[in-house]
């Protein structure tokens, strides 16, 4: 078959590869994208989009049941499984439907299928022969290989969300982002739910006070977590149960085992080697622009660069902003401006985070003030009948700039991107204190915060 060739060859459609892929036709090059699975990338299809609306619904059956008695009459309200499955696919088919048609219409060539290198600007996907002067790879990540016997029958979070019913009981290996936000809606059905997590907390990359009150809270709502301890074994019972073993002696059976247990770049059956492209277990290396540190035809973006960022779609975005402008500008130009980035869990209530944790803070040499409380007895959190809530906020005595604010509780997904914006456009404390919120909501909570 003949050799293709492009300007510029984009792999994958997730956030980062189908904005680059857009702006560069745009920009009149002579795009293709190519993708393993169905076109649209993870966050649309597999991530962010689809969890957000199971976890809604978690939401809202804590809302009525928290509100009953209180604000409303006693309720009964129940997660419909099914349901919420057929609500879910309302965003996702278009999606699959919809976006390899959007690439065609903006006069880009599609490719379905696993690329790998042959070359250092050469592609095979099956049996097509790419070449191009410029590719990205966007090819996100996958769930980190899990090196125990009989871990092939922990299901993925793709398959999780897909689940057309749930049994009785579910173990989630790992309890960070996947695990938690996951086991929260499915305590909300009733369902025994286990959480194991080998370090000491779940949730690490959030504030270890308020990851404190919300396991309380989890507690309380049906979660069970084992920490310091890992699973070392799962067996297939007879009945189609799973009996899990964990490394403290501790044996479960579940009618489920999720693998929430991390995610890594997925880039290890790309070829790397034959393009002279350089990798560690945090992805590909880039330069400040983006651009493979090996390969200078080379850049990459997304879960899948090893640029020392979470590994968000927020994120994703702005390092596809900056690629797009180096290929259209033909010289390297661009670095990415990420500022602080927000994060949230969207447990129930949800928990969030921006900037220096109170342990950097305390390592850093600044002086600081740092603020926290409990605010579930405040009353926008009391008006919704029962909540946990509190914050901390940790400022720069000698600038009075924020540098690490730390939210749980309702709206806490929200309202820190004041907080986020604050700290990239260098407000400090007394200019967002004295800003007149509107009165009462969760963002005027903001101004007794600091
Ligand atoms: C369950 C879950 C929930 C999440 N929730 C959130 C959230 O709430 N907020 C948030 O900010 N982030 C969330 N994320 C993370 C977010 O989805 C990612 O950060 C984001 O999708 C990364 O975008 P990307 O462009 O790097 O790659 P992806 O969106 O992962 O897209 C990569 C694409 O490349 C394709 N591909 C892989 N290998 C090849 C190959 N060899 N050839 C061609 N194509 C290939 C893949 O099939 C995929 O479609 C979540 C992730 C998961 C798994
Ligand atoms: N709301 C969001 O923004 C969101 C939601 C979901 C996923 N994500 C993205 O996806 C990534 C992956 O999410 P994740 O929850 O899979 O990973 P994670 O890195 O957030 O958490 C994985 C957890 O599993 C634990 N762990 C690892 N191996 C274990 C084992 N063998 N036994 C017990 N515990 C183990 C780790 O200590 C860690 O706490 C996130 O880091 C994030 O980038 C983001």
């Amino acid at each position: 078959m003949a050799v293709q060739h492009f300007d510029v060859v984009v792999l994958g459609t997730g956030p980062s590869g189908g904005t680059v892929a857009k702006k560069s036709a745009k920009a009149g090059h002579r795009v293709a994208i190519v993708e393993a699975r169905e076109f649209g990338g993870t966050c649309a299809l597999r991530g962010c989009n689809p969890k957000k609306v199971f976890t809604n619904a978690g939401s809202l059956v804590n809302g009525v049941r928290s509100a009953s008695g209180k604000l409303i009459a006693e309720a009964n309200v129940e997660i419909d499984w099914s349901l919420l499955q057929s609500f879910k696919r309302t965003f996702t088919e278009p999606v699959v439907k919809e976006s390899e048609a959007s690439f065609r219409e903006a006069g880009i060539a599609t490719f379905h299928g696993a690329a790998k290198f042959t070359g250092s600007t050469h592609l095979e996907v099956g049996q097509e022969k790419l070449t191009a002067d410029r590719i990205l790879i966007a090819t996100g990540a996958m769930p980190a290989p899990l090196e125990f016997s009989g871990s092939e029958h922990a299901i993925l979070s793709d398959e999780f969300l897909d689940l057309s019913e749930l049994p009785g009981e579910l173990l989630f290996i790992g309890g960070g982002y996947v695990s938690m936000e996951f086991a929260h809606v499915v305590a909300r059905t009733g369902r025994r739910v286990i959480v194991v997590e080998r370090g000491k907390s779940v949730l690490s990359g959030f504030d270890p006070d308020l990851v404190a009150m919300l396991v309380e809270y989890s507690k309380s709502q049906g979660l069970e977590f084992h920490t310091d301890c890992e699973v070392n074994q799962i067996d297939k019972l007879s009945d189609g149960a799973f009996r899990v073993s964990l490394d403290n002696g501790d044996v479960m059976d579940v009618g489920l085992v999720v693998h929430g247990a991390g995610r890594v770049p997925n880039i290890s059956s790309l070829n790397l080697g034959r393009a002279d492209i350089d990798h560690d277990r945090d992805g590909i290396k880039v330069d400040k622009y983006m651009r493979s540190t090996s390969n200078p035809n080379v850049f990459a973006t997304g879960d899948c660069a090893a640029s020392d960022m979470p590994r968000l779609t927020p994120v994703a975005n702005e390092e596809a902003r900056i690629v797009s402008k180096n290929l259209q500008s033909g010289n390297l130009q661009a670095i990415p401006d990420y500022g602080p980035v927000a994060k949230v869990a969207f447990t129930t209530p949800s928990i969030a985070s921006v900037g220096l944790s109170e342990e950097q803070a305390e390592k850093s040499s600044a002086d600081v003030n740092v603020r926290f409380d409990d605010t579930s007895t405040w009353g926008s959190v009391r008006k919704l009948g029962t909540m946990v809530a509190g914050y901390k906020v940790i400022i720069d005595k000698e600038s009075d700039l924020i540098v690490g604010a730390h939210l749980l509780g309702p709206a806490s997904q929200e309202t820190i991107n004041l907080f986020a914006l604050a700290m990239k456009h260098g407000l400090t404390a007394t200019d967002m204190k004295s800003t007149l919120f509107a009165f009462p909501t969760f963002a005027s909570d903001v101004r007794r915060m600091l």
